[in-house]
């Protein structure tokens, strides 16, 4: 597979540097950090601490801590006329603070990433009419990957799954990633979409190069709003989402049985758990918002995978186009 460093376009990419000393902090695009074991990201300092703003199917909560102490320098029934202690203290804390911004993000590795997509051209690199793309979410365990394979099979579509990739990344020697990437799926969140978004359009690319294939089934993503919003300006719009409904209680079942074979280092009972929150939290309005526009398939996934399948075939049966149609008549044909 091809590293993502090779993503870094020539030209821009000089460009892009010293664009980075002034580009956004991460923190404007990632999701907030759900465990005091994630890598931090840097937050702004404001005179009072907002910590943990979640967005729940049920609405945006946003819960605000706010210390009401006394002002710098005065003490209980004392009015420094001369404040030189405070504003050393001041003075001290700020440049201490800066200090540590700079370490920061001179060390936080996820800051490469963005050089990635910084000297990219405007634009969606991939035409809708050209090239299609079909999401595909669903819990955790739900049955993505197994009813992708059914497609793939029948259909000829190319099975991109967002997981899998980070976990090639993770997996691949010198990766700048491989930390970071282990770190966010272990604990169930979402890996700051510089990566992943790179990491798809790289796959999307080399199977057009290598296989002429330009019908993509994305499995596992996009799982925040942020993420369907950068893939669908900067790589491709997507056709439709498919969506694989499923309890939790079904979900955990699957997973846990998954776990004895799998060695996936997130099946287990405490990442499942995350997994399933930063599900219903993060990735749930993905589909609300796909469906607010009616590009939503539902599919119960709740039967045996046959009966899944025949489900999904008669759902999508109207919305694919002509030739990928062919291809599953000449599938059935030669079955
Ligand atoms: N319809 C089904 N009935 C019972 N078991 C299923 C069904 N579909 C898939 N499975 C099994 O459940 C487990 C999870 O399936 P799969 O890996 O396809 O889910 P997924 O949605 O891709 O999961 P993840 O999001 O964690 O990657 C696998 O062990 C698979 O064999
Ligand atoms: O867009 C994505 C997709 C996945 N992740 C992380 O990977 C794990 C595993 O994903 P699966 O789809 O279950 O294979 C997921 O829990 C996330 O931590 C991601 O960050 N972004």
């Amino acid at each position: 597979m091809t590293s993502l460093r090779s993503l870094i376009p020539t030209r821009g990419f000089r460009i892009a540097v010293p664009l980075l000393r002034i580009s956004r902090p991460l923190h404007q695009n990632a999701a907030p950090p759900r465990s005091p074991t994630l890598p931090s990201l840097p937050t702004k300092k404001v005179g009072s601490f907002r910590q943990g703003l979640t967005h729940s199917r049920f609405g945006t909560g946003c819960r605000l801590y706010s210390a009401p102490g006394k002002k710098l320098g005065e003490t209980a029934g004392s009015r420094n006329p001369f404040p030189v202690v405070p504003l050393l203290v001041i003075l001290a804390a700020g440049s201490g603070g800066f200090y540590l911004l700079v370490q920061q993000r001179k060390e936080m590795p996820i800051e490469k990433a963005i050089r990635l997509g910084s000297g990219k051209p405007k634009g969606a690199t991939f035409s809708p009419s050209d090239v299609t793309v079909i999401f595909v979410l669903g819990g955790p365990g739900a049955g993505k990957g197994t009813q992708c394979a059914n497609l793939v099979r029948d259909y000829s579509f190319v099975h991109l799954s967002a997981g899998d990739l980070l976990r090639a990344e993770q997996a691949r020697p010198g990766s700048e990633f491989g930390e970071l990437i282990k770190t966010y799926i272990r604990e169930g969140a979402i890996v700051p979409m510089e990566v992943t978004v790179a990491l798809l359009e790289n796959a999307m690319k080399e199977a057009i190069a290598t296989q002429g294939k330009k019908k993509f089934l994305i499995d596992g993503f996009p799982r925040q709003m942020d993420q369907a919003h950068k893939f669908e300006d900067e790589v491709c719009e997507s056709a439709f989402t498919l969506f694989f409904e499923c309890p939790e209680k079904v979900l955990l079942e699957r997973l846990l049985k998954r776990g004895e074979t799998s060695g996936r280092e997130d099946d287990n009972i405490e990442s499942i758990k995350k997994r399933f929150r930063t599900f219903e939290e993060t990735s749930m309005p993905v589909v609300d918002y796909f469906e607010g526009s009616g590009k939503v398939v539902r599919i119960d996934s709740t039967s045996s995978p046959e009966g899944v399948y025949k489900q999904l075939q008669q759902e999508i049966k109207g919305k694919l186009k002509p030739e990928t149609k062919r291809a599953a008549e000449r599938a059935t044909v030669t079955a």
